[in-house]
């Protein structure tokens, strides 16, 4: 099978088991229906230069049908190409037996067609416990890992997932509606770069209706993901009620969002390079976690660029942009350097300071150790997280008690027993704070009783409520905690000390 040519792939007839003459015109339909999501995914494939003879290809298989799909098509277009395949399928270990046998699947169906498989597995809820991550960003990071060691192994030149075009309109609806901007309202990227090559979509141009019906063709039995269909996702809700919709009034509607996500791209791509341009020659100072700019030349670049130069700035001294980063940050940056006022300071996330004097505008994060005795004194952002000059906090939010948050460095509470926003800074003279069962204690005794060296007294964190209330002594000592009705939501900070 796999040594069909281009042609022959075509035009071989399939057999769909239906043989009444009744049901001959029905055959030719649904024949020429597959080949042309077939050719389809061929066309899209040529147009993106997806691949290119004598590459090796590793595939992202769950079991699910998209992706049982891609890798059979690929698998069987593989002499075409002269490609080397290599199935990769990851467990997350977060349903018991049913991803385990998902796993198992994948390689049964790989040994009965010679196809190379790589499988490996992961205790992700730990991973997403030890660093204080949504399930999903740790889900995703320990899958990416995997991918990139199978990657490395065969020398691979492209990872293929099987996103497809249903995918990219859900992406994109749910990006506009949550708000996003750039790059990101571009939804899914036909290609973009990873590990030792690219990571590529082929399926980004047909339906999902198109993959079950080539399943069906090709008698793949795919295993289906009950979450899948649960009302409790975001991108659930958009499939099952804004799709069926979009469908009837365009059933090509996923071209049309592939289309504009294609063009965002392009124009982004092409605005970001003029800003880049643009940017070079506002900017004074550019130092590592510091930049300082004019503001009049800045305010002389047309909003579109402006727009994109704060992107730049911030991605420049962010590197990892801190989730709780967003619009309404870019949108006080732009109006602090378009107001009447010649001074102003913004705090954004992670103690970046933005200070206006005149015509001069600095970020920096250099604040966050004022003095030789390194105090300091931030916000932090919920979600977030702060870096300190002896760790890091990290600030999250969610809507069960989490059970297995105990231990002096980390401190749970809702959200409705303390006013925020919080600070995290350092001592002050009389500092003190209420104990439960104790009562009113200084912090200087806290710090005496736990051993704290002298040295080390002066950069520990405090962590404070709106009215300056002191809450935490992370590793030491909390407030006490109210009962609390466990549908609220909860805070849970986490202390992550640097080792002395
Ligand atoms: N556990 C996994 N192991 C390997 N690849 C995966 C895994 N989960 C997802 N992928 C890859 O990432 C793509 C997108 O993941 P997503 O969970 O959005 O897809 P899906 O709708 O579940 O697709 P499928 O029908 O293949 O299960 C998949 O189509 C597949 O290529």
């Amino acid at each position: 099978m796999n040594n069909l040519t281009e042609k022959n792939l075509f035009h071989s007839g399939y057999s769909f088991g239906l043989t009444s003459p009744t049901k001959t015109s029905l055959i030719k339909k649904r024949k020429m229906k597959e080949r042309f999501t077939l050719q389809e995914v061929e066309n899209f494939i040529k147009r993106h230069q997806l691949l290119s003879a004598a590459q090796s290809v590793v595939i992202g298989v769950s079991g699910g049908p998209d992706s049982l799909a891609l890798l059979h098509f690929l698998w069987r277009r593989s002499s075409y190409y002269k490609m080397k395949v290599v199935a990769a399928s990851f467990d997350h270990r977060l349903r018991g037996d049913e991803s385990a046998s998902e796993l198992a699947f994948v390689k049964r169906f790989c040994d009965e067609r010679g196809i190379i498989f790589e499988g490996d597995s992961a205790d992700v809820a730990s991973f997403q416990e030890e660093h204080s991550l949504s399930l999903q960003t740790a889900a995703r990071i320990c899958r990416y890992n995997f991918f990139e060691k199978v990657m490395k192994k065969h020398h691979a030149e492209a990872l293929a997932l099987a996103h497809h075009g249903d995918d990219q309109v859900e992406t994109m609806l749910m990006r506009m509606t949550r708000g996003s901007e750039g790059f990101s309202s571009a939804g899914i990227p036909v290609k973009r770069p990873f590990a030792t090559g690219k990571i590529i979509r082929p399926f980004l141009g047909i339906t999902k209706d198109q993959i079950e019906h080539y399943c069906k063709v090709e008698n793949l039995v795919p295993v289906y993901d009950s979450s899948n269909e649960s009302d409790k996702y975001v991108r659930n809700r958009f499939r099952k009620k804004i799709l069926p919709f979009l469908k009837q009034e365009n059933p090509n509607v996923h071209e049309r969002f592939q289309y504009l996500s294609e063009t965002i791209s392009e124009d982004e791509a092409y605005i970001l390079k003029l800003a880049e341009i643009e940017l070079e020659k506002v900017l004074i100072r550019q130092t590592e976690g510091k930049i300082e700019l004019s503001v009049s030349a800045f305010n002389k670049m047309p909003i579109p660029l402006q727009k994109r130069g704060i992107t730049l700035i911030l991605n420049y001294l962010y590197k990892i942009n801190p989730s709780s980063l967003s619009s309404v940050h870019k949108e006080n940056f732009l109006s602090l350097l378009g107001s009447e006022h010649p001074s102003g300071m913004l705090h954004f996330p992670s103690g970046l300071v933005v200070s206006r004097t005149y015509d001069r505008c600095l970020l920096s994060f250099e604040h966050i150790v004022k003095n030789e005795e390194g105090s300091y004194d931030f916000s932090l952002e919920l979600p977030g997280y702060v870096e300190l000059p002896n760790g890091r906090i990290t600030a999250e939010i969610t809507d069960c008690e989490p059970a297995l948050q105990r231990g002096k460095d980390v401190f749970v509470f809702s959200m409705k027993e303390v006013d925020l926003p919080l600070r995290v800074r350092t001592r002050k003279p009389g500092d003190r704070m209420a104990i439960a069962g104790v009562g009113s204690r200084k912090l200087k005794d806290i710090f005496i009783d736990a051993k704290v060296p002298q040295e080390e007294r002066n950069v520990w964190p405090v962590v404070v409520d709106a009215n300056g209330k002191i809450i935490w002594l992370p590793g030491l000592k909390h407030i006490r905690r109210h009962q609390i009705n466990p549908s609220e939501l909860w805070v849970i900070l986490r202390f992550h000390k640097k080792s002395p």
